[in-house]
């Protein structure tokens, strides 16, 4: 008999599945301290949790029999991944069903925010008719900003076009293409921000989206601008937001979600006239908490009973053979992903990867997946992509991913040579395991390097010149930003030439825009590999 136990609120009808098999056994306790989980949680195979249960490293070790955490709902960060992987956990979420909910959400949100009507509602229970404080504004013919067009983000675009809004959209993975198929323009963060009436952010959070609206976006936002994030606290940074607020330059803000939760009883937002404020409520529907619930019991019958299962978001066992001999690769792989994601400018449209040397003789579909889960999990969010889910991202994107084989690897035994293809570029990147060195970048589009591919790394275009890397040394220096390694590579004397610099901590942004003042400089990019 398997025993399941839900530490969250779920539906009840979601899990009456997992209730009538004749297989498992249920148990509801929910509210559970930290403490009282460990003292029970070894007793269970499965765990079903919302978002309050704080799935912690101290209750998977005491979780002897686990072998799957379930998330009713889509953000799995209340869930140590690493934790869950290094034991073996399965860790799953139902990604679909709470889409729609969190959609509506975000719309009751948007016309609250036009309408003013909480704060209405509020000036009317308590005896106040008062109908000259709420003048509002229509959607129609508005412009809003919608960043992030995946799930959540394309239905609310979808709706917004009934209400006659014209939408600029924005995601690493919009193309054109796919913009005008749902009737939408693409746009930049700046042409959002410069241009929308109303912004709704639909991201993960990720070290790239964690303030991705901060200060330098108010600074240049459309005056009257009405904010909405349904996504997760800390896309938009609250205190720059709050400023923006008081200053004018924002006229609303909407959010059901917070940097903290929840948010402490003085927090700016809720004293603040001009921002309204939901319980994170965005998947508490009826309809949404069956479905999420129906999803994951579904996916957790299937895994305690063995048979395949889906939406898996973390990385599952590899059979010991295929290990032995891809293991030592899969580090490189994935850093060569996330490398030459971060440098291509345009939504990725193909992905080619050949395999050379002595990597000609595997099976390296393991090791595309986890190219892929690089390349996907830099945008996506490490969290919710992996090697299970990587290709299927890929796929569901529409990017197509080719590769090849080849026995003969240059001057290397073996080699990895990683492209992406955008509408107005191609980017490539190689890298080679080198016995006793371990993974090292050995070209970056045409130039020959030998970079290993670790920490903050800054790439610089730039001509061939003599001066150019004393210049580049001691802007740095006057920073105080330690250059701790510095490669040059060219083709020909004088000509075009990259320099792969590493550097002890995180570049201001001021030093990558001073240094593009410098003469002969063309270009300039941190890359972030961890
Ligand atoms: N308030 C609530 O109760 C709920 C919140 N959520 C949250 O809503 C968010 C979106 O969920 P889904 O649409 O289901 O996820 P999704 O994975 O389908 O879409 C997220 C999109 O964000 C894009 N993205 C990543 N980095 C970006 C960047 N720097 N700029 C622009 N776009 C970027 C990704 O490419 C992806 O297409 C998630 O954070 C999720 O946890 C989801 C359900 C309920
Ligand atoms: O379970 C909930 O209500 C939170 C939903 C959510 O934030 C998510 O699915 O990412």
């Amino acid at each position: 008999m398997f025993k399941v136990l839900v530490s969250d609120p779920i539906s009840d009808m979601g899990i009456q599945q997992l209730m009538d098999a004749p297989d498992v056994a249920v148990d509801k306790k929910t509210g559970l301290s930290e403490d009282e989980l460990v003292a029970i949680i070894g007793e269970y195979d499965a765990l079903l949790v919302r978002s309050q249960t704080r799935v912690t490293a101290r209750i998977m070790e005491a979780a002897k029999s686990l072998k799957v955490v379930g998330r009713a709902g889509v953000g799995v960060d209340n869930i140590d991944l690493q934790a869950a992987t290094q034991r073996g956990i399965i860790v799953i979420n139902a990604p679909d069903g709470n889409t729609i909910t969190t959609c509506e959400h975000t719309f009751a949100m948007m016309m609250a925010l036009a309408r003013h009507i909480p704060q209405a509602y509020a000036k009317t229970v308590g005896g106040t008719w008062d109908r000259k404080s709420f003048l509002g504004v229509e959607l129609r013919n508005k412009v809003l900003g919608v960043l992030g067009m995946g799930r959540i983000g394309s239905e609310v675009a979808k709706r917004a076009k009934a209400f006659g809004m014209e939408i600029l959209g924005y995601d690493p993975f919009l193309t054109e293409e796919k913009a005008a198929k749902l009737g939408i323009k693409l746009a930049s963060v700046d042409e959002i921000v410069r241009n929308a009436d109303f912004m709704t952010v639909h991201t993960p959070l990720t070290p790239e989206t964690r303030h991705m609206i901060g200060p330098d976006q108010f600074a240049v936002m459309k005056k009257g601008m009405r904010i909405v994030n349904c996504a997760r606290g800390g896309i938009i940074d609250e205190q720059a937001l709050v400023q923006a607020v008081n200053e004018g330059i924002v006229a609303g803000a909407a959010f059901d979600v917070f940097e903290s939760e929840p948010p402490a009883p003085d927090h700016p937002f809720l004293s603040n006239p001009k921002i309204i404020v939901t319980p994170h409520l965005g998947a508490s529907t009826v309809e949404a908490q069956e479905n999420v619930a129906i999803d994951v019991s579904e996916q957790v019958l299937h895994i305690l009973r063995n048979e395949p299962f889906q939406n898996a978001v973390n990385m599952p066992p590899i059979p010991a053979n295929v290990m032995t001999k891809l293991q030592p690769y899969f580090e490189l792989g994935e850093k060569l992903g996330s490398f030459i994601t971060q440098l291509l400018n345009g939504a990725v449209e193909e992905i080619n990867i050949s395999f050379s040397g002595e990597l000609a003789e595997v099976d390296t579909q393991p090791l595309t997946r986890y190219i892929a889960k690089g390349i996907f999990g830099h945008h996506l969010g490490a969290d919710q992509v992996n090697i299970i889910n990587s290709l299927h991202l890929a796929k569901e994107r529409g990017v197509n991913i080719v590769t090849s084989q080849s026995q003969t690897a240059k001057d290397f035994t073996n080699l990895i040579t990683v492209s992406l293809r955008a509408k107005n570029e191609t980017r490539l990147v190689a890298g080679t395991l080198l016995t006793g060195y371990g993974p090292r970048i050995v070209q970056i589009d045409r130039f020959t390097v030998d970079v290993p591919p670790v920490g903050h790394l800054v790439l610089i275009s730039h001509n061939d010149k003599p001066g150019i890397i004393g210049r580049i040394g001691t802007l740095f220096g006057s920073k105080e930003v330690n250059i701790a390694t510095m490669q040059v590579g060219r083709q020909i004397e004088g000509g075009a030439a990259i320099m792969v610099l590493s550097v002890d901590k995180g570049v201001p942004k001021e030093l990558l825009s001073e240094m593009l003042e410098l003469p002969d400089l063309n270009k300039a990019k941190e890359i972030i590999l961890s």
